[in-house]
């Protein structure tokens, strides 16, 4: 296993281009099982979540055959083989394996998801989906057995709007008898890439990216071609890394629509961005003021951008309250950035976090993704050399971030882990 080395201190200059998103992309592949024939994905991520996938789309007998970004998936042959731990647990979006399958073959039999440790993450909401367009789901020895004789359209209230359940009930209420109205949803843009593949394959969905989506199911799917959406959460780091240490860092590839809720309180902070068409422009590297942020479903301010920003506030003048309504134990970065002499104390779900404190190289440990990649950020901004361990978690979201980082001019390496890093990896 390796290790991320950093050398804090350099200005960082250039182009970077942003991959296709990371949550598209594990719902897009999972679809794909209703298609009954081929369809290609362009704009591919090159992580570690994408790679489990298209090995779990073979375990039920899919072909799938890459070439560069873009993916073949022949779904004619799959059948609805169980699926228990194992790789299921490795990822978040496994989950979509239950929606997708329920739809293609009325049953699944899917272990429970893995994903960032975030505190509680549950799946109710996705099962009383189910349950509500007529599936029997039981819960056995930590897999979820699926199973309808038919899936019969049904008007669902979500209690929360929940990324994940919005799309798995979507996944399975494109293929069942008559009308689903599923309500309080979420609105996140990878859920309308979603509802744009499905649709492209002969659904019919209405309403993704509003609070209420309508489907009326379809009898069969077809195979068709779709290019991804840009990673609005990778776009977002980088820009906040560009607000740390940038001169003037392009990022491209972006929507810059999807961004708002954080280059509005960049902007607050007194980072100039520019906005085009598909990129952006960011002049950092100066004084910042301090600021408040709230995460919010979508469109408010991401709290999958939470962890990154908050290594921004440790060098903002005055003090800085971070609040997560989202996933309120979602502070397992703040112990890290403290080793590296951040004033940080977590009350309740909130980080206070007063600035601007000087941060120093230490060894440190990424506990989930957007840790990893707040811990390369506070790296960046460090006097001295930062060692990131658990960057396979890094791995999960983030395409050749190490590569990315070097066109931009810093210094950053890998290196095998030592037996102590292994040590403080396992038990920290
Ligand atoms: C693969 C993927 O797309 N992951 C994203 C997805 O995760 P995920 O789909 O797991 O997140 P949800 O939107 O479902 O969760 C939002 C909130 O709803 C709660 N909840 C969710 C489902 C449920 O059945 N019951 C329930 O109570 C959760 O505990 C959480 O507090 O959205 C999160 C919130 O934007 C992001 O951090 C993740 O990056
Ligand atoms: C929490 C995240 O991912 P997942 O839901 O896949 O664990 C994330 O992308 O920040």
């Amino acid at each position: 296993m390796e290790k991320l080395l950093i050398e804090g201190g350099h200005q960082l200059n250039g182009e970077v281009r942003i991959s296709g998103a990371k949550n598209s992309a594990v719902a897009l592949l999972p679809a794909t099982i209703l298609a009954e024939s081929e369809v290609t994905i362009e704009g591919l991520p090159n992580i570690s979540d994408i790679q489990i996938l298209k090995e779990l789309l073979r375990d039920i007998g899919g072909d799938v055959s890459q070439n560069g970004d873009e993916v073949t998936i022949d779904s004619s042959e799959m059948v609805a083989m169980p699926l228990p731990n194992g790789r299921v647990k490795k990822l978040r979006a496994s989950y979509y394996f239950m929606g997708a399958m329920l739809g293609r073959f009325k049953k699944a039999v899917i272990g429970l998801p893995g994903g960032c440790d975030l505190g509680p993450r549950p799946i109710d909401q996705h099962i009383k989906g189910f349950e509500a367009l007529g599936a029997e789901v039981t819960n056995e020895q930590g897999a979820i057995y699926l199973k309808a004789d038919e899936l019969i359209g049904a008007k669902i209230y979500l209690d929360v709007p929940s990324v994940g359940a919005t799309i798995n009930i979507m996944l399975a209420a494109v293929r069942a008898k008559g009308k689903t109205t599923i309500e309080n949803v979420a609105k996140e843009p990878e859920i309308i890439d979603v509802a744009t593949l499905l649709n492209s394959m002969g659904a019919n969905i209405k309403g993704a990216g509003t609070d209420v989506i309508r489907i009326e199911g379809v009898d069969s799917l077809k195979g068709c071609q779709h290019t991804i959406i840009p990673d609005r959460i990778e776009a977002g780091t980088y820009t906040i890394l560009a607000a740390a240490k940038g001169e003037e860092v392009h990022i491209d590839n972006v929507i810059p629509t999807h961004l708002e809720s954080l280059t509005a309180k960049l902007r607050e902070m007194g980072v100039e961005i520019e906005e085009g068409t598909d990129y952006l422009v960011v002049r950092g590297n100066r004084e910042l003021s301090s600021v408040d942020i709230k995460t919010l479903v979508y469109p408010g301010f991401p709290t999958d951008l939470q962890q990154p920003f908050t290594a921004l506030l440790t060098q903002a003048h005055g003090t800085s309250i971070v609040t997560d309504t989202i996933y309120q134990a979602r502070f397992k970065h703040v112990d890290e950035l403290r080793r590296m002499n951040a004033n940080i104390k977590v009350e309740g779900s909130s980080a206070v976090i007063t600035g601007k404190s000087p941060l120093e190289g230490a060894k440190v440990k990424a506990s989930d993704l957007r840790a990893g990649a707040c811990l390369v950020i506070a790296g960046l901004m460090a006097d001295g050399v930062t060692e990131v361990v658990g960057i396979n978690h890094i791995e999960r979201g983030y395409d050749g971030i190490t590569e990315k980082l070097k066109i931009l001019g810093a210094n950053v390496w890998r290196e095998q882990m030592t037996d102590e890093d292994i040590r403080m990896f396992q038990n920290a």
